[in-house]
């Protein structure tokens, strides 16, 4: 019996010492958990999304883009790309003339990505590509992007620190990434009602979609996360020259923009 109650392939605690297994937490550690995971909620990924933020992860994704500086013609790259918001939106600002790359390791998030382009008329949605590959060994060579946006995709990855120095290896000098995540806020305030809207709210209505220890893994994913100081830290030791985190949506949310 899987962590999820499910009949998995592989069962997120399986790699896992005995003692390290708990029934009560969805440890998804490894890389190919997580595979399995946002495969897992690819169906209803958007409209829980939607339903769950009350609209408002798209403005939080609007800002996201416009921080990265992404113009018109800019060849430009959306990291964990997921179902392809920040793509969509990364088009819309380089244009017909531009070029996307949605990169993600979920088949299953692409295929949904994919479709969504196929029901959009804009030509500027043309000029988005998706790729299957691992943000931590991008299949890109050095200095080739004019921007990166990484929308909910640092906090996900498995080697942060390598994921941060594949994104400054693929820029411009000179060009931008920006990274949109939970905040991991130092206040306790915040971060009591981060987790009880997640355990009360975002669980429960989750489970309505048998999905409730996937997003269970959002709260101990954002515990485990890092602060906005700790993001700005990381971008610069990974060569970054400038870096700066920034809250919204009263700390719910934060934003790392980092220049190369
Ligand atoms: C777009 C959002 C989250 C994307 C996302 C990221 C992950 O790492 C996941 C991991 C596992 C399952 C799902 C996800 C996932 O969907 C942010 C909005 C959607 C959130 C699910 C809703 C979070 C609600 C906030 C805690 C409170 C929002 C307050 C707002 C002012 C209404
Ligand atoms: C929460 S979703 C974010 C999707 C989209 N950026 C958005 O804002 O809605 C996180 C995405 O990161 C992807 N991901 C996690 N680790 C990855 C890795 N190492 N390489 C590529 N994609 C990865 C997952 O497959 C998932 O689609």
């Amino acid at each position: 019996m899987s962590v999820l109650g499910l009949a998995l392939p592989v069962t997120f605690t399986d790699h896992l010492p005995v003692n390290s297994r708990s029934r009560h937490r969805p440890v998804v550690q490894c890389s190919n958990e997580r595979q399995i995971l946002f495969n897992r909620i690819a169906p209803v990924y958007d409209n829980l999304n939607n339903l769950l933020s009350l609209g408002q992860h798209r403005i939080w994704k609007k800002m996201a883009v416009s921080w990265s500086a992404a113009k018109t013609g800019d060849y430009v790259l959306d990291l964990c790309c997921g179902s392809g918001d920040l793509a969509f939106l990364l088009s819309e600002k380089v244009g017909s003339n531009g070029k996307v790359m949605g990169l993600d390791f979920s088949s299953e998030q692409l295929a949904v990505a994919s479709s969504r382009q196929n029901l959009r008329a804009r030509s500027c949605y043309k000029c988005i590509e998706w790729i299957e590959g691992d943000a931590l060994d991008l299949p890109f060579d050095d200095c080739k992007f004019d921007a990166i946006t990484m929308g909910y995709g640092l906090r996900n990855v498995t080697d942060r620190d390598r994921a941060m120095r594949e994104m400054y290896r693929v820029l411009k000098p000179g060009s931008k990434v920006s990274i949109l995540d939970f905040n991991k806020s130092n206040q306790p305030i915040a971060t009591f009602m981060q987790n009880w809207m997640i355990d009360n709210v975002v669980v429960p209505v989750a489970s309505f979609y048998s999905l409730a220890k996937e997003y269970e893994y959002l709260k101990y994913s954002i515990n485990g996360y890092l602060t906005g100081q700790e993001l700005e830290t990381l971008a610069l030791e990974a060569g970054f020259s400038s870096a700066r985190h920034y809250e919204i949506s009263g700390g719910f949310m934060g934003n790392l923009v980092a220049v190369r």
